[in-house]
């Protein structure tokens, strides 16, 4: 090999080396720029180039998010749970409505079994009206009881109102559900189950923290969020709750997402008050999008009293959905029906524990089967 041929080959190699270090140099560039342009909201997929590239090690560039339960089987799992708490009604109707004569005390003990379950008195008239009718005519060897009662429960609860949530929002303007109730309903966890739920159905969830009187109901709220990736909006604590509403709107108008979720404080110091706050929070809000649903959430284990907070918020805001929380403490499922029958809203969803997926649509024939156990 002559000098000439030798450093030919000399050149090449030195050619060869530089090209595969900048190639290298510039991959790991683009890599990092990938991550580095990473939003809270959802994890992109690393560019197809990237994965096919076997020596490179996959690093997880964020946390790992909850991956939410999807509705389908969160209501086969909680319809047990649901019927765990309410069987107690269920099975005694049944018991009393299967004796062999059912005279005035059997029907009085049906009454009054139905108001300890917070039926409500004119329901639960309207109900063993409706059962003495029926069990009276179809009465005797035949009487489907179970299929006769189901039917007239399922009735009571209603099966024709619309209990989707009101989530879309026109024109390309985000859905605005803002969420109301006293503090300790259960709120602000209600307000994390409803952005799992969401998230699930992939939607774009952005959440305004406006309970501003309660530093631990904002900083719990930022918990929901960072396990779903959703971003929460949050003010100074003590600070004007409408604010942080209208800048948990505007995050969402401009970001183009498909649904801002505001959890406000609920309290009912007075009536004036609370219709100053929440009429402010509305008004500032829908200088960016309307309303599409306001939620009440209740306790179902306040009975009474739950009635009365009902009353004064629906008569503050246009309610348009119930929350019902606690179902699973509680064995008076039948503030369902009275909540309904004073409100004229329907209950639109059911808490059913404090696990972060135990919140489900509330379905009438799902829950008077529970009910029936
Ligand atoms: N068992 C059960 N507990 C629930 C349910 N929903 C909420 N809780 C619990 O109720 C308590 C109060 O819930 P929060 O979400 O903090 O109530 P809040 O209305 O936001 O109250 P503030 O933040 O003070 O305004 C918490 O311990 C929740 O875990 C439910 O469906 N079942």
């Amino acid at each position: 090999m002559d000098v000439t041929a030798l450093l030919t080959l000399i050149i090449g190699i030195a050619v060869l080396g530089l090209l595969l270090v900048v190639g290298l140099v510039g991959t790991t560039l683009g890599r990092r720029k990938a991550r580095g342009g990473t939003d809270v909201i959802a994890s992109p997929a690393a560019p197809a180039g990237e994965t096919a590239t076997p020596e490179a090690p996959v690093v997880p560039a964020e946390p790992q998010l909850d991956k939410p339960e999807g509705t389908a089987s969160r209501l086969v799992r909680l319809r047990q749970r649901l019927a765990g708490s309410q069987s107690g009604l269920g099975r005694g109707l049944l018991a009393l409505l299967s004796r062999d004569r059912l005279d005035e005390d059997t029907w009085e003990d049906i009454e009054d079994l139905l108001l300890t379950a917070d039926i409500g008195v004119a329901p639960t008239q309207q109900l063993v009206e409706r059962l003495r009718t029926r069990l009276r005519v179809e009465g005797g060897e035949a009487a489907p009881v179970r299929a006769v009662l189901r039917e007239e429960l399922i009735n009571l609860v209603d099966p024709s109102m619309d209990r989707r949530l009101s989530i879309t929002g026109a024109d390309g303007k985000p859905g605005v559900v803002l969420v109301v109730g006293v503090n300790g309903a259960g709120k602000t966890t209600t307000v994390g189950k409803i952005s799992r739920i969401l998230v699930a159905q992939e939607k774009s969830v952005v959440l305004g923290a406006a309970d501003t009187f309660r530093a631990a109901a904002v900083d719990q709220l930022a918990t929901w969020g960072e396990r779903v990736g959703v971003p929460v909006i949050r003010g100074a604590e003590n600070g004007d709750p409408a604010s942080v509403a209208f800048e948990a709107a505007k995050a969402a108008v401009d970001g183009g997402y498909d649904v801002v979720l505001v959890d406000t404080a609920g309290r009912l110091q007075n009536k004036a008050g609370l219709m100053d706050e929440l009429g402010k929070v509305k008004r500032v809000i829908e200088k960016q999008a309307p309303v599409t649903e306001v939620l009440l959430v209740l306790d179902a284990t306040t009975g009474q009293n739950g009635m009365i907070q009902a009353r004064v918020f629906s008569e503050v805001v246009d309610v348009t959905g119930i929350v019902l929380t606690k179902l699973d403490g509680s064995a008076k499922g039948g503030i369902v029906v009275a909540v309904q029958k004073e409100l004229g809203v329907p209950v639109k969803l059911v808490g059913l524990g404090e696990g972060p997926d135990d919140l489900a649509p509330f379905e009438p024939e799902a829950f008077v089967d529970a009910l029936l156990g």
